[in-house]
């Protein structure tokens, strides 16, 4: 079954149409790997598929329901976007770990917290770390992992590897092979990584706001 279905969506600004009409689905357990050159609407169709920004014209359904008629709360923890460089919040490390619970007003799991950490190889004396402290390579990794505090169904990942060194990027990709073999999470990744792509499930390539097949 589509977790994410896009009928016809077209994404327009002005007189710019940046997509045009376009079908596309993720399936259940998909790990799907957007390509295609700059500028041709890749990031575009992330954050519609986060809803951050609404489709003109055309439907998106989230398990079969158009997300126009769901709640952006309660979709956003289903469906759950990380970007590159992304920001910390809080003083520390921990209280990025500890958001996700605040939002849904739970008691945090410091125990989970750990084990993602010792996953991804920061040590467990890190969580109080200063967050203007961290490396790049760091934050990148804390903010995922602020991601899969609680499991969503699907992870939206815009070009999450870009800028990191061999070493992180082994250590990002090996979480999220994981999460998606273990925990069924759909994968929607935007990417001009060579070796992700040649590494890559099932690949779309997109160019001037369509699918190319
Ligand atoms: N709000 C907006 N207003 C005007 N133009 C926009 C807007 N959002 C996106 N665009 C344009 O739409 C096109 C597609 O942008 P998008 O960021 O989706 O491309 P991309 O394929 O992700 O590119 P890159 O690989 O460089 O990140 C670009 O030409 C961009 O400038």
């Amino acid at each position: 079954m589509a977790v994410i279905e896009f009928k016809q969506v077209s994404y327009q600004v002005g007189d710019k149409k940046i997509l045009n009409q376009l079908d596309l689905e993720v399936a259940d357990n998909d790990y799907l790997t957007i390509v295609g050159l700059s500028g041709g609407g890749k990031s575009t169709i992330l954050t519609l598929m986060a809803q951050m920004i609404s489709a003109t014209s055309g439907e998106i359904d989230f398990q079969g329901q158009n997300v126009m008629e769901l709640d952006p709360v309660k979709y956003r923890r289903e469906v759950s976007y990380c970007v590159q460089r992304p920001a910390l919040f809080g003083e520390t490390v921990e209280d990025n770990l500890k958001f996700p619970a605040e939002v849904r007003g739970v008691e945090y799991n410091r125990d989970r917290a750990l084990e993602l950490m010792a996953r991804v190889q920061l040590p467990a004396s890190m969580m109080d770390q200063k967050v203007i402290e961290v490396s790049g390579g760091e934050r990148q990794r804390i903010a995922l992992l602020r991601n899969l505090m609680y499991l969503p169904k699907v992870l939206l990942l815009d070009e999450i590897t870009t800028g990191l060194d061999a070493e992180n990027k082994a250590i990002v990709w090996n979480l999220i092979r994981a999460v998606h073999q273990e925990e069924q999470i759909a994968i929607v990744s935007v990417t001009h990584d060579q070796q992700e792509i040649e590494n890559a499930e099932k690949v779309i390539a997109v160019v001037d706001g369509r699918i190319s097949r």
